[in-house]
């Protein structure tokens, strides 16, 4: 990671309000309505296109490339590598590629152990390109978040995007982006989240406050959302479902965005000791809360409030995506689901914690967790037909 950050810094060379919130199958992204508020949000204020139509766009596209790709049947993702795929460009060597992609099943299981575990129920063929899309992410949130990230500023972001450019073209610049470079060759999977992720990065660097939900969510897709849509075109979508491609992916998007929800209530307090608040403006106000409540940390009935409505949110998004996991692969539907039990467990924990994610953090123990594995397994192997 050292090499990655020097080259960047230094290069060389309620139900049916979410069912308004989450557009269908071919339709435009509604107006959105939560807990009664009107919140098209910034979209009244300003004439633009709300974020969820913007994103319904990347949906679109994605969704299109796995379409046309269906249609070639050019590929049969299930053979092994070397019968089918051609070589990356500049990389000649099928050892030196082996070796990128086990480096990536490394990062990742030193990283996301349940992760890794999961993706050994894939086609070893899906699962190291999980890997390689896993250690990107994983690479680009540590420019922001890790150690050196004092040192990133955007110049350094728009470096590292001009890297992604060049190993979508072929070009990467080190093992572990010629994995991804690899994997991009394919499957049909579109730049476009990938710069959105950088994206959000970005933002991340400019901006500690958000001033209603439509903002919020717009960079909850950027660092989150994005990844749901990385992933399912490795995935796969079960050939016996019958959903319709852009339902598959809008519950994939609404998986992150859940996550992403999810992560930010638990991380109230450690975000404000960092002078970053994500919760919404308007909706702290409602409750009659503002940034001082939140930096004096105090547990009070109107934060009590405030919160279960965020849960409820959350709760509603995983709701969605829980309709998606079983039109995927059989074999990508065991990690999704144990994924998704397990984020979705955090908020269980913030209410037992009544409330206090300023000082006390929640999280799952490994009872929990373990218990979580075969129920997302039960849940792996039923059939499909869940969204049309
Ligand atoms: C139909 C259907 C439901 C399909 C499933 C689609 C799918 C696989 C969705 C994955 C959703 C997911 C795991 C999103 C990641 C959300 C997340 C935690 C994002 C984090 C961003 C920044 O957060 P922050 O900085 O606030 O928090 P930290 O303190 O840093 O944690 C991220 C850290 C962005 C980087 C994301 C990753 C490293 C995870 C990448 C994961 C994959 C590519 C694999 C996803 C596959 C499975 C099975 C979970
Ligand atoms: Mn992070």
């Amino acid at each position: 990671m050292a090499g990655v950050l020097l080259w960047v810094v230094c290069p060389k060379g309620n139900a049916t309000a979410l069912l308004s919130l989450i557009p269908r199958s071919g339709s435009k992204p509604k107006k959105r309505s939560f807990n009664g508020v009107s919140a098209i949000s910034s979209a009244v204020a300003n004439p633009a296109r709300s974020s969820e139509q913007r994103v319904y766009d990347v949906v679109l596209k994605q969704a299109a490339l796995v379409k046309e790709q269906r249609g070639r049947k050019a590929l049969d993702l299930d053979l092994d590598l070397e019968k089918t795929s051609e070589k990356a460009d500049g990389f000649t060597d099928w050892d030196l590629l082996n070796e990128a992609y086990d480096r990536c099943g490394e990062v990742c299981a030193e990283y996301a152990k349940t992760f890794y575990l999961g993706t050994l129920l894939m086609t070893p063929e899906r699962r190291r390109a999980v890997w390689a899309i896993y250690v990107w992410c994983r690479r680009t949130d540590e420019l922001v978040d890790g150690p050196n990230a004092t040192h990133i500023t955007p110049r350094a972001l728009d470096r590292w995007e001009k890297r992604l450019d060049d190993l979508f073209e072929g070009r990467p610049y080190d093992m572990l982006d010629a994995a991804l470079s690899d994997t991009v060759t394919k499957y049909p999977v579109d730049i476009q989240p990938f710069k959105d992720m950088i994206e959000g990065m970005r933002l991340d660097l400019r901006k500690s406050r958000y001033m209603n939900f439509d903002e919020l969510y717009l960079y909850c897709y950027y660092v989150a959302g994005t990844v749901g849509l990385m992933s399912v075109p490795v995935m796969g979508i079960a050939p016996e479902s019958k959903a319709s491609v852009e339902s598959v992916y809008n519950a994939a998007l609404a998986l992150g965005i859940a996550n992403q929800l999810t992560n930010i209530l638990r991380d109230v307090g450690e975000d404000a000791r960092r002078g970053r608040v994500y919760l919404p403006q308007d909706e702290l106000a409602r409750f009659g809360l503002s940034d001082d409540d939140i930096f004096r940390g105090q547990v009070t009935d109107r934060w009590r409030n405030f919160m279960k409505d965020q849960i409820k949110r959350a709760r509603m998004f995983f709701d969605e995506a829980e309709k998606g996991v079983s039109e995927l692969n059989s074999a990508s539907r065991w990690p999704v689901w144990a994924s998704l039990l397990l984020y979705r467990q955090i908020l269980d924990a913030i209410e037992e914690n009544d409330y206090n994610n300023f000082s006390k953090r929640a999280y799952v123990g490994k009872v929990k967790k373990f218990a979580s594995l075969p129920v997302a397994y039960g849940r792996a192997l039923m059939g499909t037909s869940k969204l049309i």
